[in-house]
């Protein structure tokens, strides 16, 4: 059994941009997904492939998951038309000793592996044969003009889709027949099998297996992904923050909300924590809602010796009230002394009961700049931080 999969069309009502059959779906080519289905099919013992003449570089990209395979044969190269295309696969195969071909457009990657059963099964049992799905809609004739012609009996109509499968040597010789008798308007094999007065039988197809072919299917199918994307990541945002205080009097400073004693303060309009400044602004950022500053400007003299514990609660409670969640908050702070490590414990410990997280959701760090720039020379502190949360999906999918 050989599967012949048309691959070598432009793709030229798709719009702008790769071949169709090229394009990226779920982060592969849309060619790769007949490929599989194919090559790990059971029954299936050749897969052949015909392309356009240009398109061998994007082919080998498209089947480099699959270049071990002993049942991927080197591609053909198609024609001018789908019928060509098809002729020249089936030549392709000439040499080989095929029962049944199942003839299938690379533009289909959503064929299950179900469908190709029934495809084999409906074959074997009755010559030709081809799936189709009932239609849904009114179906009518039009004229030249756009005018409305004769409505049609839907129920016996069918939507045709691929793969289509046929006793090999008849739909070759039926090609060359058709071709000889310069016929070249076939859009589909079924036809013209039945045309070299083959029976073809119509099978269930399936109504998820559509031929990609607009420029809408395409955005529609980006849409999708982005949504998925979304679900399975889920809307995680990422937020960085800094902030710097110069040293001055004193004999502490205070980092994440606690006192660590040292030569000097830190000066600053609030307590001057360059610690939870710098998580505050990378909670707000991760928000997208402006910064330390714009909530809390240092003119403002209600903010005069404040605790730096009420600005980051309210990065918090801004995060809580658009349903969201904190998942991490990591500060390094920046300079030679005092040294951080022996209040590592209860900086973390600090930080997380502001916040209202895990202990584990809260790292605290510390590193000199090698005596080098302000904190070198032990003029004051700098602290940098990131904040990651996670906002529910409705805020991007509204
Ligand atoms: N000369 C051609 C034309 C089409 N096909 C293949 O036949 C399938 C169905 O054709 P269609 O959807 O019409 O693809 P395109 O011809 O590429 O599209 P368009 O008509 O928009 O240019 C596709 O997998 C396409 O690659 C082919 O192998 N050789
Ligand atoms: C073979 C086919 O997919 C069955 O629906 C269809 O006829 C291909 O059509 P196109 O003319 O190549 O778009």
């Amino acid at each position: 059994m050989a599967a012949l999969i048309c691959a070598a069309g432009s793709g030229s009502r798709a719009g702008e941009g790769l071949p169709k059959q090229y394009r990226l779906l779920d982060g592969r080519p849309i060619l790769s997904a007949s490929l599989d289905l194919f090559l790990n099919h059971p029954a299936v013992s050749l897969v052949a492939t015909v392309i356009g003449a240009d398109h061998r570089a994007l082919y080998d990209a498209a089947a480099a998951p699959f270049a071990a395979s002993e049942t991927l044969l080197a591609p053909a190269i198609g024609g001018d038309s789908r019928q060509a295309s098809v002729r020249a696969g089936l030549e392709a195969l000439a040499e080989r000793e095929i029962d049944i071909v199942l003839v299938h457009d690379a533009a289909r990657p959503f064929a299950s592996a179900a469908l190709v059963d029934r495809a084999i099964a409906s074959a074997f049992a009755n010559g030709g044969a081809v799936p189709g799905v009932a239609v849904v809609d009114t179906i009518c004739e039009v004229d030249r003009g756009g005018g409305r012609g004769a409505t049609l009996d839907r129920e016996r109509c069918r939507a045709l889709q691929t793969p289509q499968a046929f006793d090999y040597a008849l739909l070759r010789a039926a090609h060359a027949q058709a071709e000889g008798a310069g016929r070249a308007d076939f859009t589909d094999d079924g036809a013209l099998y039945a045309w070299a007065g083959h029976r073809v039988v119509v099978f269930e197809g399936e109504t998820e297996n559509v031929k990609l072919t607009t420029p809408e299917q395409f955005e529609v199918f980006a849409r999708r992904e982005a949504v998925e994307t979304l679900l399975t990541l889920g809307d995680v945002r990422m937020g960085t923050g800094f902030d710097v205080h110069a040293f001055g009097p004193g004999d502490h400073v205070i980092l994440g909300g606690v006192a660590v004693p040292h030569d000097f303060g830190l000066s600053g309009h609030s307590d001057a924590d360059v610690v939870l400044h710098a998580l505050t602004d990378a909670v707000l950022g991760a928000l997208g809602d402006g910064d330390i500053g714009a909530h809390f400007p240092p003119s403002d003299p209600t903010w005069k010796g404040a605790d730096s514990a009420k600005f980051m609660a309210d990065a918090v409670a801004r995060v809580r009230a658009r349903g969201g969640v904190i998942a991490h908050l990591d500060v390094t702070v920046i300079g030679e002394a005092p040294k951080v490590g022996p209040h590592r414990e209860a900086m973390r410990a600090r930080i997380a009961e502001i916040c209202g997280v895990a202990l584990s959701r809260v790292g605290v760090k510390a590193t000199t700049t090698e005596k080098l720039g302000f904190a070198g020379r032990r003029e004051g502190l700098a602290a940098m931080a990131s904040a990651t949360i996670r906002l529910p999906l409705t805020e991007d999918l509204a």
